[in-house]
């Protein structure tokens, strides 16, 4: 019997992948996004070739989203194993710049989004009476805190602390929690990180912001959704039973924990 893996935020950059790579697996996987058209093309490309998925649009941050979407998980594939809480938006500020709006929304997003979906994910596991597998995209900024990415690295810090205290709640119901915490990827959030430093430091053009950071990456090249995906790959397998409440780097050497 095939598991079901759901991967929020898989419209594009590194949740594309880690839904590409579920799906490679043997896993049926429902693909998440809050643009709809990025989760159509994410599906098409699944589906040619001949594996198993189907796309949920949805907001994150929504709780009723989030309960809505492992609904249509379990209408279509009748069962819920994986819940892979990858969505996230970045923040540029200057810290004494940062405002109430920036810091709602980066918080519903990187942080209610993710216990909401622990949530919805959690009733379905325990009304099944099965093992479950909650993953969630942390950060180096869960580890360190970065200048200009105050806010986002608070909400990192908090998506590590829900990591530990979820998976201390929920190991008796046979459900673990881990996370995975990137590097540095070239994806379409530093594409926006790297537009924003330029409006903040004169000498900085684009593509610097991006270059600064991976220059110090030991292995010599900044990541690829590939590298995450194989160790969100490990985590939703059976290897990783004996593993939970563990947020775990994966940078090519430039955070140590
Ligand atoms: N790119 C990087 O270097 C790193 C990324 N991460 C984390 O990995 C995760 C994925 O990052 P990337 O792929 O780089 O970002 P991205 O910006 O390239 O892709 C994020 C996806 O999430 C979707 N999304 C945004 N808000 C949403 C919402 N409210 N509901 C549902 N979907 C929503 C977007 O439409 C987009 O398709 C994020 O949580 C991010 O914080 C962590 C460390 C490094
Ligand atoms: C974007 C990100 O997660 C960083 C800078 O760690």
């Amino acid at each position: 019997m095939s598991k079901v893996a759901v991967v929020t935020g898989s419209g594009g950059g590194l949740g594309k992948g880690i839904a590409e790579r579920l799906a490679k697996d043997g896993f049926k996987v429902v693909v998440n996004d809050i643009n709809a058209e990025a989760v159509n093309s994410t599906v098409e490309e699944i589906k040619g070739r001949g594996l198993d998925v189907i796309g949920v649009q949805g907001d994150v941050s929504k709780k009723e989203h989030q309960f809505l979407l492992v609904q249509r998980a379990v209408e279509a594939f009748d069962r819920l194993d994986v819940f892979v809480n990858n969505a996230g938006i970045d923040v540029v500020t200057p810290f004494l710049d940062v405002d109430e709006e920036q810091l709602n929304k980066a918080f519903s997003i990187n942080v209610n989004g993710v216990v909401f979906g622990t949530q919805a994910a959690a009733e379905q596991f325990r009304k099944q009476k099965t093992k479950g597998k909650v993953i969630n995209a942390c950060s180096i900024a869960g580890h360190e805190s970065y200048e200009m990415l105050s806010t986002y690295s608070a909400t990192k810090h908090a998506v590590k602390s829900f990591t530990h205290s979820s998976a201390k709640e929920l190991a008796p119901y046979d459900i673990r929690v881990n996370a995975y915490c990137p590097g540095v990827a070239g994806t379409a959030m530093w594409d926006r990180i790297d537009e924003e430093m330029v409006k903040y430091y004169d000498h900085m053009k684009p593509g610097d912001a991006f270059r600064e950071f991976s220059g110090d990456i030991l292995l010599g090249r900044p990541q690829e959704p590939e590298d995450v995906a194989n160790l969100v790959s490990f985590l939703a397998s059976d290897d990783s039973d004996y593993i939970t409440g563990q947020a775990i780097v994966t940078d090519g050497g430039l955070v140590f924990r």
